[in-house]
Parts: C-alpha cells; structure tokens; sequence
C-alpha cells in the first residue's frame, strides 16, 4: 500500500497503544507459569501476535476476548513444534533459549531480514551448553536441549541474547549465569526482562558484570496484568507536538522500565514545551536547537529523533549507533535516506548519523525501506514538509502499529491511499 499525506498539522489526544516490548514478556511468562494468567492487551502487532503463535506452538493456550487475553500455561506436545517468528527479532531471540530448553527437537524459520539479523553470538554460547543447530541461520532444527551454567555472551550487539537466556535460566536444571563479555547496551530492556520474572516469583540477580538465576525457581502465575502503554510508539506522536501544535498521548506509565521514556527528557532538551503528568505526556513546539545524543540505549527512537533533529536550529549528533544497522532495516542507511527523500540533510558515519536542521523539509516521494519505524517517522515528517509526502509500502507499520495511521488521522492527519 501506498499513501500520500497532505501537510498538515496534528493536534489532540491519543492513547498510547500496548507495549510491544511488555507484551512480549508477559506472554513468555504466563505461558510458563504453573496456572492460567489473565492479561489486558488493548490492541496487538504482527509481532505480538507471532509470540503468541510460537507459544502455542509450544503448547500454550492463549484465548482472545476483545482485550482480555487468557493464556493457559505450555504442555508440552510429542510433535516437533514449528516456530515462524516472522520478522520479530525479539521473539526469536528470546523464544530460541526458551524453547531449546524445553524440547528436545524444535523447528525455527522467520522471514524477510529476520534470518540475517546477528544471532551468531547466541547461537555459540547455546552450542557451549548442549544445543545443536542444523544450520547457522534459519530455517533451523534446534536439538538436544540446553544445559545451565556459565553463560558468556557480548552485551553490545543485541540485549535479546541476555533476555532470551535470562528467561529461559529458571527451566534448566543448574544455576545460571550470564557474563557479560561487552558493555551492555539497551540495558533497559533487559531490566523490563527482569522485571516481568520478578512479577511472576524468579529473582534475577544482578552481579557486576552479568546476572544469575538461582536453580530451582518457577514462574508463579500472578494476578491479572495489564500491558502498559508504549512508549516507543508513543514517541511519533510527542515529536509530532514538538514540531507542530499540541499533542496529548495518555495511557502512558511514568515508572516504567521502557527505556524510551527517555523521549520525554529528549524533547524537553531539543527545547519542546513538555509537560508530564500522571498518565500523560502533552508536547508542544518552541524553538528547537540541535542537540548530541547517545542513541545506544534507546536505538528504536533514531528514526523519529531525526525528523525532530530537521526542524531544530543546528547539527544534531546521534552517536553510539552501531546497532541500529541491525534492526529491520540498517537504520543509519534507511533513517539518512528518508531525510535525503523528504529534501532534508543527514550525514551518516560508521556509527553515527548527523542531521542538519533545515526549519522545513521539503516533502516528496520516500519507502517504508519494509521498517515500521521508517514509516512513521515519514508520516509525522509530513507535518514539516513544504509539499505531499509519499510512502511506499505504508504497510509495514503493521509490525508494531497497526491502527498507527488511524490515530494519525484522529489528530487531524490527512491520508490518501494511492
Ligand atoms: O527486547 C526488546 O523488546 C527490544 C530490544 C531492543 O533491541 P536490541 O537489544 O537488539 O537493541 C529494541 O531495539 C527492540 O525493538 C526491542
Ligand atoms: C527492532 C525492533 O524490533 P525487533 O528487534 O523485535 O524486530 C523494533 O521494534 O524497532
């Protein structure tokens, strides 16, 4: 699908969706629990649901009522379970662990830039405890389970390796440790990990270099959980009031472990009018200056942060980027190329990515690259652009935010499917 979007100011209230990020972990834990765990999930994702199909896979019931989701815990099944992770990489690097612990003989497969994405580092430190591969890369029979012990693995290529192993540590029949062989980055995702197991009775220990998990725990169903607001997502729309007039996104938790709650801090020193309050996030424009940021913790934001870095008076520096090639599209290529496309300037280096503030950006044809967070950030870059912006395979959204074009019309957006 193709769109075409008019210029136009969005303004108003939005509710945040169901984290992306939190679903997948509350589903991995219910699904491994002793007893049957109610969740509340607004609205789902491609991804979401590709989690929810590999735990079925592996044997969990998980019924849907409108926005109450029922998980009844994994039984096991005598068949070779199939788990098409699509292209989520979350899901399949923390399912790869789960479900090599689990069955003795388990089949993987994932699409479009999925089976390229690094695993290699994962699937070593698996190899060390047991587990074989029929391939390097998916499709993949995994066989023989997984033994505990020391784990070492590199924290700077992708945090779903720690996350994958930490929740798989409490099944196997050893204690566990992950040692760290790197500085670990996006380390808030693996504190919303650890987080998740702790609501569901394992202790994850943080030692100064890595985490244990002590044997023998087991993840107790909790009462009814509610999937907080995603603050990824909520991201587009406070960069939209921060470019253009008021935008309110509630629903949004203020304690969460999301890392991309930073947005807000980010905003504020861009120079935005940000005000926080209990649940919400309401943002609005004045005089927006370049800034230098780290995006190490908080890669998923670079696409959307160079739409603000167009509209802000000066060079801004995203540094610490080299995992932001990894993601569904290399995002230093892609993110540059959507600036070029829209008529903005973006310089990009080995791991980094400089966007000169150009007031407004000129508009015009641009893709989706297949990468959800490309697609957004094109869609709020409409707001600045002198003429239509146009994007193709507009679809691809649909991975993490599949009603994204709905609430940006609710705020008064302007889309033509072409
Ligand atoms: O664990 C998670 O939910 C995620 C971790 C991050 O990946 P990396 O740890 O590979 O940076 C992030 O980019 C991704 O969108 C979601
Ligand atoms: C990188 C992302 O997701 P994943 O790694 O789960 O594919 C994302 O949502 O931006």
């Amino acid at each position: 699908m193709d769109i075409s979007i008019k210029p136009n100011y969005l303004s108003g209230e939005v509710d945040a969706i169901s984290s992306k990020s939190h679903g997948h972990r509350i589903l991995i834990c219910a699904a491994l629990a002793d007893k049957a765990t109610n969740i509340v999930l607004e609205k789902t994702s491609i991804d979401i649901d590709t989690t929810m199909n590999c735990l079925r896979a592996l044997g969990a019931k998980i019924e849907k009522d409108g926005t109450n989701i029922k998980v009844t815990p994994i039984e096991k099944t005598n068949s070779v379970p199939l788990l098409d992770c699509m292209e989520s990489g979350t899901t399949y690097r923390l399912m790869l662990p789960i479900a090599a612990a689990l069955y003795r003989e388990v089949d993987f497969t994932g699409r479009g830039r999925l089976p390229e994405r690094p695993m290699s580092d994962l699937i070593n430190a698996m190899k060390e405890h047991g587990t074989t591969f029929s391939k390097e890369k998916m499709p993949f029979t995994v066989k023989n389970g997984l033994k505990g012990g020391v784990f070492e693995i590199p924290g700077d290529v992708s945090s779903q390796y720690i996350s994958g192993l930490l929740f798989a540590a409490p099944l196997l029949n050893e204690d566990v440790e992950i040692r760290l062989t790197t500085k670990l980055e996006s380390g808030n995702y693996v504190e919303m990990t650890i987080d998740a197991m702790e609501q569901f009775g394992v202790v994850v220990e943080r030692l100064e270099n890595g985490f244990f998990v002590k044997k023998g725990q087991k993840y107790i169903s909790t009462s009814d959980v509610t999937i907080e607001g995603d603050w990824s997502n909520a991201a587009f729309f406070l960069a939209a009031g921060a470019i253009g007039k008021e935008v309110v996104v509630r629903k949004l938790n203020m304690n969460s472990t999301q890392g991309d709650k930073e947005i807000v801090k980010v905003l504020k020193d861009f120079g935005a009018k940000v005000e926080v309050g209990k649940d919400y996030v309401k943002v609005s424009s004045s005089k927006l200056k370049a800034i230098t940021l780290d995006i190490s913790e908080i890669p998923d934001s670079l696409p959307i942060l160079s739409i603000v870095a167009s509209c802000a008076e000066g060079k801004t520096e995203f540094i610490n980027a080299k995992r932001l090639r990894l993601k569904e599209s290399d995002r230093l290529v892609t993110t540059r190329k959507m600036i070029e496309n829209l008529g903005g300037k973006a310089i990009e280096g080995p791991e980094s990515l400089t966007v000169e503030g150009v007031g407004k950006l000129k508009g015009g044809t641009t893709e989706s690259f297949n990468d959800h967070r490309l697609a957004m950030a094109s869609a709020i870059g409409s707001i600045i652009s002198e003429n239509n912006v146009t994007i193709k395979d507009a679809e691809a959204v649909n991975k993490s935010y599949p009603k994204f074009y709905e609430d940006f019309k609710s705020l008064g957006g302007k889309i033509d499917v072409i």
